[in-house]
Formats: C-alpha cells, structure tokens, sequence
C-alpha cells in the first residue's frame, strides 16, 4: 500500500480541514504576476541537480537548490543550523517552514522571474506549506525517475565529503522518498503537471527528453540567451559543452543585458577546504587537527586565532567533542585567556555537549569574560539543558553583579531555567528585567517568556504575554499551545490549533502529537489525523505514535497496527504502544520478538506490556522467563507494576502459593494496592479464602475507603457459602460510611 491509498483508505472526514483553511486563503496572485516556476523532483542521486545545471545553460532558469539552501544554513551557523544538520545526517526533512522562508528569500531577492526549484516539495507538507506561504503553483513538475541502485551507485561515488553521501544515510533517504515524495509526484500527476523523465543514460540524453518540455514554453524560448533548438545536438560532447558553456558565458558578460540573474552553482558547503573532496567532513576535521598535532610535537607552535576559532566553530557544528578536547589541548593558555572570542567558544562547545562543569572551568578562567555576553549565555544553556536551573540562574545574577549586559539570546535561556525551577516571582523579575533591556517587544524572547508563565503555572500571565506578541512566529503558538495542553485546557488547547491553521501557521509535531494525546473526541482525532495527512506529517514519529494510541483506545487495532507497520522509524514509545494494542493476545509476542531481533530498547512500560499479555494469556512458564530476562539481559529493575503482573500472572492461572510468595518473599519493598488487589481478585477467581482475607487485610489498611475491597472479600465469602462473614464484612462497609 503507498501512503495515498492509505490515507485514502482510512476515509477520514475532510471537515477538519474545511473548517479550518478558508478557501479564499488559497487564492493566488494574477497569473500574468506569477514568476515561471519549476519543481525538479527525483529520488537522491537520480541526477536532479546535474539536469538543472543544463537547463539554467539553455533556458536562463534560476537554479535553486532545496538541499544547498539547507547546507547553506549548516555552513553559516545560523540559528536552524544545527537542527538542519542533524536532520540532514539522518536523511530526515527539514521543517517546511524553514525550507520555504529559505526559498522564499531567493526568489525575492532575485530579477529573474523563471525558477527551478529543486528536491522540493518533498513532502506533502512542504507542497502545502510553499502554496500556503508562497501563495503560487508550480508551471512545472519534473521528475527524474531512475531506479534505487543505481542512484545508490551514483550517491556513493558522488565524491563532494557530503554527510548523507554514505549508505546508511542513503537508505534512510530512499525509504524517506519513497514514502514522502511519491505523494507528491501522484498529486502533481492528476493536476496534469507531472512531466515523467527517463533518468537512466547519459546526462545529454536524458536532457534530450528534458528540452521538449521547456520549448514548449513560449516564456522561456524568449528570454533564454541561447537557442535552445540548436543547443546540444545528440553529437555534442561533454567536453565541447564545457567549451560551450564558457563561450556563452562570455558573451552573456559582454552584452550589457542585467535582467537575468544568474546564480554561480554554490559550493557544498559540508566540506573543509579543497583537500575534504574525497571526505566526510568530520574525517578533514581529524586531519587537519592530526597535522597540528604532528606540527607541535615537532615544536612548530600554533598562535594564529583564527585557526582554533575556525576549528571550534567546526566542531561545535558536528558537536565533536573529542575532536574539541583535542584542540583544546593545543591552543596555547595565553591565548585561550586573553582572547575572548576563542575561550567564548570554547566553552560553547563544552556546554553544547553536556560538559558543563568543564565550560564553566575553562569561563573561570577567561580574563575578559565580562566584554561580551556570549560565554554567558552558552554557560547558561548548558546548565539549563542538563537540568541544573539553579546553577544557570546563578549566572544569570552573576552577569548583573559583573556588569555584563544581556542580550537577547541571554533571555530565552534564563527563562528557560526559570521555567524548570518553577518560580513566577523569579519569572517576573527577569520579565521586568527584559524590558528594562529593551526586548519587550522581541519575539523571540516573549516566545519564552510565554512558556516560562505556562511551565510556572500561570496561565493567565502567558496568555497575556501571548496576545501581547505583535508578530507570532510559530513557535509563539505552539508554546501557547503546549502551554494550555499542559494546563489540560483541552478546549482552550483546540481554539489555538484552529486559530493557528487560519493564520498559516503550521503547528509543530510536539503540538500536534499532544493534542491527538489528549484529545477526548474520536471523531475529533480523525479529524484531525485526517488534517495530518494531508500534511504529510502522519508519519513524524511522535504523530505516528500517538495516532497509534488512539486508535487502539478506540479498539480499532487494524488500523493502530497499519500504522505501526508503515512507519519509517520507530521509537521504544511505537513498540509499546502496539505491544499494548495486543495486550490481550498472542500478537503482542510477535511485537515483542520483532522489537528485539530490530535491536530497540525495552524500557519497564515494554515489560508491563508483555507480563500483562502473559497474565491474561495463562502463558506463566513466559512470564517467568521474560520477569528474569527484565533485570538480568535488559537490566531494569522489577517496580510495583511489574510485582503486580507477576502476582496477576499466577494469580490467574490459581497459583496462589506462588503468587503470595512473589510478595511475602521476592518483593525488596512493601507491596502495594495494586499487587494486593491483583492477589484478592484472583482469590476470587479460585475460591481461595485463606490467602483472600490477608490480602484483604492489608488492602483495607491501605486503602480504607475502596469499598471494592469489601465487596470482593464479601463475594469471596458469598462463593465459600460463609454467610455470617459476609453481613460482617457488609456490616464493616456500613460503619465505614461506604456503603452505598
Ligand atoms: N545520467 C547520469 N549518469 C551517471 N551519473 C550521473 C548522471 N547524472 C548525474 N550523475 C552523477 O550522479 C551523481 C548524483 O547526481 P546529482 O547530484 O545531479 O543528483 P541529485 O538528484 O541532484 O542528488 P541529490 O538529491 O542527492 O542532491 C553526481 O555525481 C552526478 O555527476
Ligand atoms: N525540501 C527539502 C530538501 C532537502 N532536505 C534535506 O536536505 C537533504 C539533502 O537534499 P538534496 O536534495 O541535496 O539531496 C535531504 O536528504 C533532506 O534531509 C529537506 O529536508 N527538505
């Protein structure tokens, strides 16, 4: 089944949608306005990139690259950098927001008015998100078809140092294809814009089949600067095109006409200078630093800054920290105190890595540290992410004390740690503070500040921030959002995902995975799965997971267990919750071996699961065996839950020695409700009133007013035909005030 007929074939009602996308948002600007737009789709390696470069040649395009305005971010560390790489290394999808503001920027910054948009959309959401934010269609869909091996051998062989280059990366990508992309190319199909290309042959055949289509364009035969009729006859050579490429180049430069801009190819930016051609990045990095190492044990000393600078930046970008200790070791101490800017990132890179003792020795020792608050605010996040709060709010005071002034990055970290420590009043003074500071109206720190209010528990204060924003971003819904949700203000919780959908604002995987958690109404969480699909986001791992959930709450396993076998990636929460789908039957099993031979984790839920399965399957000689395997192979120590499941397991299957032995002599701590009600009911069960009127006993110690413990020892005796012992017990309901 492909993701379409899945989706399809769930019949989920569309009214979320209409509800919530108003037509006329999706009304798009006169087509005479409308730049000529190109999407190239294609799986990884299927020569995208090497057609466009072709095409810009013939028909004066401007090329933009989906994937090259990503590493465009990693290379110049701005503030998604980081998160796009990681999501780049794991052959993820970066967040269309992000990849569309990034487009968006291009092709406003651009004259030319003909763009190939290339490796986009490749997801549902990404295709939604460009009309949405973009408000245009594409003229064009190219996809490059070409079969899964010989796009690997094209990848692997590809030689740039990129970091998904490798083949683990590269089936990651073909899965995340196959099951993202091909939506996308089905949808671009009925619209009647799909142009399917031959991928496989040589680069100036496979563009044979490319230039018909663009020559149909009457737009693009005007403006191209060459003949596109006359370009590349099936003789021309690559080495002639070269040839070909310059002469047009030059004349291009010598004719004065400036309306078509012409981007140069950008450099993939993963690389380390000239040498990383043949490398991963992380490999140049090791060289580089193996070749300064070699250089000081000869003692030929390093001095120049910009060397380590460089090197750390490096490395906090792949959060290499041993590589990072290295250079450490090299950079000399009187460097590393008196230059601010390599101790700052120095300790960033500490810090980032969850080293921040070691961040904080080496701020210790910086002689300038109150000139910038740069390593403050590292410090701060790193404290903060370990969940040390004081230590970061700390230095926070310290900054004021020292004179150091705040910037606006400082804040959203403090107030990160303040909303961890929990403190409204300590909230309110850095919220005084931030405005004192000038940052009152600064989204990205009242972003923060809203959910600082929310994680401190007044709701009411982060609302009032929140409707003070003048520009919400999308992290200002989500975080109210998340803020009510964790308020359990459901309804509340839904008008923000609505309101959010009308202003254009995509709520994130966190947000939406919390409201399918929670969300009360069946008929709402079709809806809204319904919503998610045409997002394309169904398959997130923390959508994907909750969709299981309630789907399974519902008793609909057909449907939990399809989505379970068609996700991409599964987490210890996906395999627990499908085991929990089975709890009642030998299916689960199946799960649990399928969850051990792919190498996941079973944490204790896992094991409450399959105990309880063998509990309510009478499977004890497995019971036993996976209660063993729990502590021994998988190292998790028994809890009350897992006692009760024991105590359930042979309890059920009338082993009451056994199950009162599992108290009185395994448990390490005293039982509680749950492992003596799991003994009382299966007295019940087996008619066992000696080992009943104990486990009654102490339950009425631990939990007087449950009267369902007096009715079960009262059915208990009812069944023993002692009926004296049940008026007592009744009797004991009566004086207890229980009795109903
Ligand atoms: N027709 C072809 N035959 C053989 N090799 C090709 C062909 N077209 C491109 N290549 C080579 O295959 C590799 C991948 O091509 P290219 O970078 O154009 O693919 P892409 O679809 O843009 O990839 P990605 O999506 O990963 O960026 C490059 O090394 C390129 O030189
Ligand atoms: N729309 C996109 C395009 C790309 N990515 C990410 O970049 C990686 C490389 O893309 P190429 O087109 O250069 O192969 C890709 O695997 C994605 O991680 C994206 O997220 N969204």
């Amino acid at each position: 089944l492909t993701l379409n007929q899945a989706a399809s074939g769930l019949k989920v009602g569309e009214s979320f949608a209409t509800d919530i996308i108003k037509p006329e948002e999706r009304v798009l600007p006169p087509k005479e306005k409308a730049p000529f737009i190109t999407f190239v789709l294609g799986g990884p390696g299927s020569g995208k990139g090497t057609q466009c470069e072709k095409i810009v040649e013939t028909f004066g395009l401007q090329h933009l690259s989906a994937g090259d305005l990503l590493r465009r971010e990693i290379a110049m560390h701005t503030e998604n950098g980081a998160m796009i790489l990681n999501l780049i290394k794991d052959g993820k999808i970066v967040p269309s927001e992000v990849t569309v503001k990034l487009i968006q920027k291009e092709l406003e910054s651009s004259d030319n008015r003909k763009f190939l948009i290339d490796g986009f959309p490749r997801t549902e959401e990404n295709r939604v998100a460009f009309e949405r934010i973009i408000r245009a269609d594409p003229d064009v869909v190219l996809f490059f078809d070409c079969p899964e091996e010989e796009m690997v051998k094209r990848v692997l062989n590809r030689n740039q140092g990129r970091i998904d280059d490798n083949i683990t990366t590269m089936k990651k990508r073909l899965k995340i294809f196959n099951a993202l992309n091909r939506p996308v190319i089905d949808y671009y199909k009925n619209k009647g814009k799909l142009y399917t290309i031959n991928a496989v042959g040589t680069v100036d055949d496979i563009f044979q089949h490319v230039l018909p289509i663009f020559n149909s364009f009457e737009q693009l035969k005007e403006s191209s600067h060459v003949n596109p009729q006359s370009h590349l006859g099936p003789s021309l050579k690559p080495r002639h095109h070269q040839q070909l490429k310059q002469h047009r180049q030059n004349e291009y430069n010598n004719s004065g006409f400036t309306s078509l801009s012409f981007t140069k190819p950008s450099p993939t930016p993963l690389l380390i200078g000239k040498q990383s051609i043949h490398r991963t990045q992380l490999e140049a990095l090791d060289s580089v630093i193996t070749d300064l190492e070699t250089s000081a044990q000869k003692g030929i000393s390093i001095t120049e800054p910009e060397i380590f600078a460089s090197l750390l930046e490096t490395c906090y970008s792949l959060r290499a920290i041993d590589h990072g200790v290295r250079v450490h070791h090299l950079i000399p101490p009187y460097l590393l105190r008196n230059n601010v800017g390599i101790s700052s990132k120095l300790v960033r890179l500490y810090a980032s890595c969850g080293f921040a003792e070691v961040a904080h020795e080496v701020f210790d020792r910086m002689s300038k540290r109150e000139s910038s608050p740069f390593a403050w605010n590292s410090l701060i996040s790193g404290y903060a992410e370990l969940g040390q709060y004081e230590d970061a709010m700390a230095l926070y005071f310290q900054m004021a004390e020292d004179g150091v002034k705040p910037d606006r990055f400082t804040f959203p970290r403090v107030l990160k740690a303040c909303g961890g420590i929990g403190s409204v009043q300590i909230g309110e003074a850095i919220h005084r503070d931030l405005v004192k500071a000038g940052f009152g109206y600064d989204v990205y720190v009242l972003n923060a500040l809203v959910d600082m209010y929310a994680k401190c528990g007044d709701i009411v204060k982060a609302r009032n921030v929140f409707y003070m924003i003048p520009n919400k971003d999308y992290v200002s819904w989500n975080s109210m959002l998340t803020g009510y949700l964790h308020h359990g203000l459901l309804h509340e919780a839904l008008d923000i995902f609505r309101l959010m959908v009308q202003n254009g604002i995509e709520p994130d995987k966190v947000a939406i995975s919390s409201v399918l958690a929670r969300v009360l109404s069946f008929k709402h969480g079709r809806q809204l799965h319904g919503w998610v699909i045409r997002r394309g986001m169904e398959w997130e791992l923390s959508v994907a997971n909750a969709l299981i959930v309630l789907y399974s709450k519902r008793g609909q396993l057909d449907q939990a267990c399809f989505i379970f076998d068609q996700m991409l990636e599964r987490d210890t929460v996906s395999w627990n919750a499908i085991i929990s789908v089975h709890s009642k039957d030998s299916n689960g099993f199946k799960y649990f071996e399928q969850m051990q031979r792919a190498d996941a984790k079973p944490d204790g839920i896992t094991f409450v699961s399959v105990l309880s399965l063998c509990a309510n399957t009478g499977m004890v000689e497995d019971g036993e065996r996976l209660f063993s395997l729990m502590s021994k192979e998988y190292g998790i120590n028994p809890k009350m839950e897992h006692y009760a499941c024991m105590v359930n397991l042979y309890g059920r299957a009338g082993m009451m020695e056994e199950a009162y032995s599992m108290i009185v002599q395994e448990m390490e701590f005293e039982a509680g409700p749950t492992v003596w009600g799991a003994l009382l009911y299966a007295c019940y069960l087996h008619g066992n009133t000696d080992i009943g009127e104990v486990a009654a006993q102490r339950l009425f110690e631990l939990e007087p007013d449950n009267e369902h413990n007096f009715e079960l020892l009262m059915r208990i005796y009812s069944k023993a035909k002692r009926a004296e012992d049940v008026e007592r017990v009744r009797q004991m309901l009566v004086d207890r005030g229980l009795e109903t």
